[in-house]
């Protein structure tokens, strides 16, 4: 397949993981944004501009992870390998557990989608498959490509191996607050740490509030305190972020719906519009004092990864999602 565009402008939100008891399956994009420029160069160079988080420590060259997934997908769609001038705005943290790494795979993927001459060649489906093979788990891609919440999962069924998802629709008195500490945790880390096997109490217990958690986020947000308990991760990961871990004990003594994101240490706090003042009172006496911390109440996305072709200086065509 030939190239259609030269020229890619591309939006990616963050993204929190787990959301309490469902690990690696459940995630909710926020409105905070990478934003990304790709040029493709007549020579074969590879030029990296990076503003904001990451710049100075990501690498400005193949090794980086929005050229190498834009490569994989040039690739899985037979497009030509081309030169690429990449301009980076980002605004997601990275290795803070607010999804940097899924927002650059599937940013570079949907770069390359805007790139080819035949977008529908890399549908969602296949730019959560080829995203899931670069992060191992679908948890922070999926609601990276489609917004809002959504519920992920890795079929070994005959015929459909391999990542799927669905979205569903936030309801509107919902927000999210995150809590970002100024220390990092790579999730590799923070996987290292769980254990090979957990009680089937506790499993039983994450199986009926992942499945509450779901009407909670829908429908019953008055729900979601006891919704977002969780056994199965983020006690044992206690030991590498015991600042985040006392703080989500603390606002969830508070009845506050605490949880650790993805795979921390950001806090998250999920709750109704009516209740913000009492998590703000929360907040102030918790946080009282403390620069350990930054916190937001971004909004929820609802729309996913954004792309469009750029044309001339500055026309822009169909936005391809
Ligand atoms: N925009 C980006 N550009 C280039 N590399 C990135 C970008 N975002 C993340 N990375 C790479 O991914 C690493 C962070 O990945 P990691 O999975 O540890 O954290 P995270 O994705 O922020 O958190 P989580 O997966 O728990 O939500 C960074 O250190 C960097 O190497
Ligand atoms: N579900 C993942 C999210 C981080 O990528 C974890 O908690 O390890």
């Amino acid at each position: 397949m030939q190239l259609g565009a030269d020229h890619v402008r591309v939006r990616v939100p963050a993204t929190s993981a787990n959301l309490g008891p469902g690990f690696d399956a459940l995630g909710l994009a926020l409105a905070r944004y990478d934003v990304l420029e790709v040029r493709a160069l007549g020579n074969g160079d590879v030029v990296v501009d990076v503003e904001g988080e990451g710049a100075g420590e990501v690498p400005g060259d193949e090794r980086h992870l929005v050229v190498r997934a834009l490569r994989a997908a040039l690739e899985l769609v037979g497009a030509p390998q081309t030169g690429l001038h990449l301009t980076c705005t980002n605004a997601i943290p990275h290795g803070r557990g607010l999804g940097s790494s899924a927002a650059a795979v599937v940013a570079g993927i949907a770069a390359a989608r805007a790139l080819v001459a035949d977008p529908a060649a890399l549908d969602d489906a296949a730019v959560l498959q080829l995203a899931t093979e670069f992060e191992g788990h679908p948890d922070n891609a999926a609601p990276a490509i489609y917004g809002g919440a959504t519920i992920a999962w890795t079929s070994t069924v005959e015929g459909r191996e391999g990542a799927h998802a669905v979205r569903l629709d936030v309801h509107p008195d919902i927000e999210a607050t995150v809590l970002v500490p100024s220390t990092r945790l790579a999730t590799s880390r923070a996987r290292g740490v769980l254990p090979e096997t957990v009680p089937h109490a506790d499993a039983a217990l994450n199986a009926g509030r992942a499945a509450l958690l779901v009407d909670a986020l829908t429908r019953s947000p008055q729900h979601l305190f006891e919704a977002t308990e969780d056994r199965l991760h983020q006690e044992y990961r206690a030991g590498v972020m015991t600042a985040s871990w006392e703080l989500v004990r603390a606002l969830r003594l508070d009845g506050l719906a605490a949880t650790i994101s993805g795979a921390g240490p950001t806090v998250l706090l999920l709750g109704r519009a009516q209740d913000r003042e009492h998590a703000d009172a929360v907040l102030r006496e918790l946080l009282h004092g403390s620069d350990l911390w930054r916190a937001y109440r971004p909004g929820i996305d609802l729309e996913g990864v954004r792309s469009e072709r750029v044309v001339g200086s500055t026309g822009l065509s169909a936005s391809m999602r």
